[in-house]
């Protein structure tokens, strides 16, 4: 694909996606390989998660998607234009909340966001209150703009950074980790608002090391561990392309067990009435028959829907780091 002769962003929302990388790759100077030869899609107008655990390259790989650090190699391209080469004509499309807002406690929520303003070069002062007011409305900080920033929650801070974020239209919103530390409620927050910018049609990329956030809020996810990526695409298909876990109940758990694991069951659990397992790779009715004609009594036989966290567990063979 040839270079689009003028500096504007690609107006069709980058053909081959919002957010296009190609073998992207940082190592740091002190040889830690943060990003390995990274290929991710974004596709216009998803809601897409960036998936993996503390330390898998999501931070980088931002940074490097926002400019803010140049890759070791590989090629970076937002709104249809190489990154960090254009970062001056993309970026005033694209809002980002990176590792929570800076923020003066000293002054209110709406002078703070004054200030932000101020601070856009191509921001017209004379409409300046306006779009303030807009966008504290978006994010349900209305009745909080006098008040000092010093005194919002964690989560009223969080808001008040999307609202930053909202000052000019964009066509993309990178949150990174937006939730982080907020209470459920707080997180509850966050997410409705990332529904509702998304459902105007603006792309959002976010990431996170919550898989249930990712399930509840993303169209799309990307799983990344150890700057590797795992697997993308719509969230449905990723847990879709996992079996989900065998579930038998039964007052007989031990005998389900034996029986279970000569039927070839992989990673057996056993819990009071219950035992839970990787399916075999076979009919499944003759695992059933087996515990049956063994005696075991079986109350309930189902194969649960896969998870995320089921797709990430078959993927790398690791558990999820669920921590914070
Ligand atoms: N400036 C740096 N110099 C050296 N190593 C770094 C630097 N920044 C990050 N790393 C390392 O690169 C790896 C990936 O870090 P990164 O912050 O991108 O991960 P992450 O997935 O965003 O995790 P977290 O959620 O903890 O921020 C980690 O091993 C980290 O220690």
């Amino acid at each position: 694909m040839g270079e689009p002769a003028t500096a504007e962003p690609d107006p069709a929302g980058a053909g081959d996606g919002v957010i296009a990388t190609r073998a992207l790759t940082k190592r740091f100077r002190g040889g830690q390989l943060a990003v390995d030869g990274l290929d991710l899609t974004v596709p216009a107008g998803s809601v897409f998660g960036f998936l993996g655990p503390n330390g898998s390259g999501k931070t980088t790989t931002i940074r490097m998607l926002m400019g803010l650090i140049e890759p070791t190699s590989g090629t970076a391209r937002v709104l249809g234009q190489p990154m960090p080469r254009a970062a001056r004509s993309v970026l005033p499309h694209v809002g980002a909340l990176i590792e929570g807002p800076a923020l003066y406690g000293f002054l209110s929520g709406g002078d703070n966001l004054m200030r932000y303003d101020a601070a856009d070069p191509t921001a017209d002062p004379r409409t300046r209150r306006a779009r303030v007011t807009a966008a504290l409305d978006r994010v349900g900080l209305t009745a909080a703009a006098g008040k000092k920033t010093k005194a919002y929650s964690l989560g009223m801070k969080q808001r008040l950074g999307l609202a930053a974020a909202l000052l000019q239209p964009r066509r993309l919103l990178v949150l990174d980790e937006p939730t982080n530390g907020l209470d459920p409620q707080g997180m509850r927050e966050i997410r409705t608002l990332v529904r509702e910018l998304a459902s105007d049609g603006t792309t959002v990329f976010l990431s996170s090391h919550l898989l249930d956030e990712i399930e509840q809020v993303c169209t799309h996810a990307a799983v990344m561990a150890r700057g590797r990526l795992i697997t993308q695409g719509a969230v449905a298909d990723l847990a879709a392309g996992t079996r989900g876990r065998l579930v038998v109940t039964t007052p007989d758990a031990g005998d389900a067990a034996r029986v279970l694991k000569e039927q070839g069951t992989g990673d057996i659990v056993v819990g009071d009435d219950r035992v839970t397992g990787e399916p075999p790779d076979r009919d499944l009715a003759e695992v059933n028959a087996a515990l049956v004609s063994a005696g075991v009594r079986v109350r309930g036989f189902t194969v649960e829907r896969a998870s995320l966290e089921d797709a990430f567990v078959a993927l790398t063979g690791e558990g999820f780091d669920v921590a914070g």
